[in-house]
């Protein structure tokens, strides 16, 4: 937890991830939401979970990301950069969260937000504008401006061609 109590709002940044890796433990929805924009940006993906959603058991196979098909165990999170843990299980979500901490890695918590040092926001990219939106932890109000911000930027890219 902050100093404050955690009612700071958090401070937007981008990774550069291209060549880090990135432990993303659990492998099914919210993991399998994610993973795409981390392997867009480069980061050398090891996803950690027993089973994983077919897409992502296609993108381990065709090499685009890394699957250690296990539970999570401590010291899978060595050498990384950036940590998710997504898993449905909450005693795990809190182990690999307490790993990350005590390793100083910047660590997403799917079931508990103010348990994290990290949050996802909705992301969007129009002609190599990027647009990230945080709703203090209101995903779907995230979701709903980050999707009226792309439709602005992509009607003034029209205008402009
Ligand atoms: C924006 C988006 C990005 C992404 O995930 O890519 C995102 N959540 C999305 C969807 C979504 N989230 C949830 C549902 C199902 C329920 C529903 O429909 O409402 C759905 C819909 C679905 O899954 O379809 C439930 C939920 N979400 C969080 C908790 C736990 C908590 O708050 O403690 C719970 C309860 C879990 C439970 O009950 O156990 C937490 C977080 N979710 C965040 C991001 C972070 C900051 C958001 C911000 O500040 O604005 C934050 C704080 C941390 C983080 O996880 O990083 C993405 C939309 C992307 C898009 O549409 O493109
Ligand atoms: N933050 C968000 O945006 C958001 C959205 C929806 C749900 N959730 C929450 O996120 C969590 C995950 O949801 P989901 O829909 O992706 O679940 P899911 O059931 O689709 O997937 C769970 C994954 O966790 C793996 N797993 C279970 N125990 C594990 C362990 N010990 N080590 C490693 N992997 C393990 C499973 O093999 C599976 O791949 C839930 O707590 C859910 O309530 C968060």
């Amino acid at each position: 937890m902050d100093s404050d109590g955690g009612l700071a709002a958090p401070y937007l940044t981008g990774l550069r991830l291209t060549g880090r890796r990135v432990v993303v433990v659990g492998g099914g929805q919210v993991a399998s939401r994610r993973l795409p924009r981390l392997v867009e940006a480069g980061a050398r993906v090891c996803v950690v979970a027993p089973t994983v959603s077919p897409a992502l058991a296609r993108a381990a196979e065709a090499g685009e990301l890394t699957w250690w098909p296990r539970t999570f165990r401590t010291g899978d999170l060595e050498g990384a950069w950036y940590v998710l843990a997504a898993t449905d299980d909450a005693e795990a979500n809190r182990a690999v969260s307490a790993e990350a901490e005590r390793l100083r890695v910047f660590c997403v918590r799917a079931d508990r937000a103010e348990e994290a040092t990290a949050w996802t926001p909705a992301t969007g990219e129009v002609d190599g504008v990027q647009v990230a939106v945080l709703a203090g932890r209101r995903p779907r109000e995230a979701a709903r401006v980050r999707d009226l911000l792309v439709g602005v930027l992509d009607r003034l890219r029209r205008r402009a061609a």
